[in-house]
């Protein structure tokens, strides 16, 4: 009745302007302010509504009643988001905000360069007016960045390679890159639980570590070694870290780098959350070589200037200063300030032979972690058997279980020969296990027969195999170091 009394008493402009005057009023008593955030504005589309939409999507610290799911197409996980009309409540900083999913059927299709959608959507964010200043200068940062890292880790990882030789791109880009899909997890590698707690934590510490580090003053780079005999994981390992942090690859392949100002320009190249990778380290650069050097009389490594051939200064890898990445440029490239030429860095170099590398490398600040990659243990040994055989350890009887146990600590055996006996047997799973039972206690013998512990020569003679097949010239440097080592009878 009020309302068409107004209406008949008073002119449009002066209700329009009572109105006004009233929700003007109300906001000033009210303790709130709003924010509209339109998914379409004007013409352009609002970056920050996708925005928030992503970080709503995937923010597990939100609690809503009532939530939409979907899953895109190809996509490999479900994103929920607000219904319309719906709220949410989330926390930053210890200041709650309430988001609402407003969505209204646009009226008339007004004119417009493109077509809009039938719907009218946009999210209203409630917070309380002391905390404004709050909301403005971090919280929006905060989603932005968050949606970002989002859309990253749904994107295709990509893995990079120098292997060019050094060479160009069209772009001037100095490294070659093809998506990354390997499937390698921490959930399908098989390792002490424990240890793979402490490296995920280890990681996630770092990736969220961005005050942390500017806090200690300390670049924000961290680097692993992982070492272990052949088969063990260590490239599962670094695929598993990346799929983890959503990171991409740089597979360095030092023998494709010349000069040590060719690995700095690469360095610089690399963007920032990203894995840069050395395989078989000890293989990739005679460190060795140093004390060799330092007898001799001559330079130093740590000059950076030094001589250093890969290949050893008198095995004729070429004096005239042709491939000359010395143990300097390689420290350099991880610990000096180039280093810290991007951030958020993880540096992981592996090896077979943790013994042969020098000590300056594996000082702390260098290579913050090593991690061993062990010969199969129990506990890997079971999850080994859950990823390939679905086999819950109840599954199994006890005295099978004991059995496995009791033998392969002796076998010896890495987790790729395992594997590749379950995959061989996987349609039968019993004949798995059995065969599997059999290939232990063979390996344990043969172990035993061999004198206890396998020793080195095995391995030695994989990792030759393995860098002869890399190239002639290693192959070459291989024999080398044989004719040094006496044992040349070990070579195949
Ligand atoms: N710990 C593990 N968990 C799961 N699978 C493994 C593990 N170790 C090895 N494998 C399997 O064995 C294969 C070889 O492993 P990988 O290439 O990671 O070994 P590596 O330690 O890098 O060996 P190398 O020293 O020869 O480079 C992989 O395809 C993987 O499926
Ligand atoms: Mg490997």
């Amino acid at each position: 009745f009020c309302q068409t009394l107004l209406q008949t008493v008073f002119p449009p402009e002066l209700r329009f302007a009572s109105v006004k005057l009233f929700n003007r009023i109300s906001n000033w008593f009210s303790s709130y302010c709003y924010f509209d955030i339109t998914e379409i504005d004007g013409v352009n589309t609002n970056e920050l509504y996708n925005a928030v939409q992503l970080y709503l999507s995937s923010s597990v610290s939100i609690t809503g009643s009532r939530l939409s799911l979907t899953r895109a197409l190809n996509s490999s996980a479900f994103t929920f988001g607000l219904s319309n009309n719906d709220c949410i409540i989330d926390t930053f900083n210890g200041v709650n905000v309430l988001w609402e999913h407003v969505v209204t059927q646009r009226q008339a299709q007004t004119f417009s360069w493109r077509a809009l959608p039938d719907e009218k959507r946009g999210f209203t964010l409630r917070i309380k007016k002391k905390d404004k200043s709050l909301i403005l200068n971090s919280y929006l940062d905060y989603i932005m960045e968050k949606a970002n890292d989002i859309r990253r880790k749904n994107q295709d990882r990509l893995l990079y390679t120098n292997s060019r030789g050094g060479s160009l791109d069209s772009r001037g880009h100095p490294w070659e890159s093809v998506p990354f899909k390997h499937p390698s997890t921490f959930e399908t590698l098989a390792m002490d639980p424990e240890k793979k707690k402490e490296i995920m934590e280890d990681l996630e510490d770092f990736a969220n570590g961005q005050t942390f580090y500017q806090k200690t003053g300390r670049a924000w780079k961290r680097g692993y070694l992982l070492y272990g005999p052949p088969g063990t994981g260590k490239s599962s390992m670094i695929a598993a870290m990346a799929n983890y942090l959503g990171y991409d690859i740089y597979d360095l392949e030092l023998t494709e780098v010349h000069t040590n100002s060719e690995l700095r320009k690469l360095l610089m190249k690399t963007s920032s959350k990203s894995i840069i990778v050395i395989e078989d380290i000890d293989c990739s650069i005679n460190l060795s070589n140093r004390k060799k050097t330092n007898n001799s009389g001559s330079r130093n490594c740590y000059d950076s200037g030094a001589p250093e051939m890969r290949g050893g200064c008198g095995s004729g890898s070429g004096e005239d200063g042709g491939n000359s990445v010395t143990l300097s440029g390689l420290l350099n490239f991880t610990d000096g300030l180039w280093s810290c030429c991007g951030s958020e860095r993880i540096f992981v170099f592996t090896t077979n032979h943790i013994e042969k590398l020098d000590p300056a490398l594996l000082r702390s600040g260098r290579m913050d972690m090593h991690i061993f990659m062990s010969y199969c243990s129990f506990p890997s040994l079971k999850i080994l058997l859950k990823n390939y055989l679905s086999f819950e350890e109840s599954d199994l009887d006890d005295s099978v279980l004991k059995e496995l146990e009791k033998v392969l600590d002796k076998a010896e055996m890495t987790p790729a020969d395992i594997s590749e006996v379950l995959i061989k047997n996987r349609r039968n799973k019993r004949k798995a296990v059995r065969e599997l039972l059999e290939a232990l206690k063979l390996k344990a013998e043969r172990n035993a027969k061999n004198g206890g512990l396998k020793n080195g020569d095995d391995v030695e003679e994989e990792e030759q195999e393995k860098r002869a097949l890399e190239s002639p010239k290693e192959e070459f440097d291989f024999e080398e170091t044989l004719k040094e080592g006496g044992d040349q009878d070990n070579i195949k």
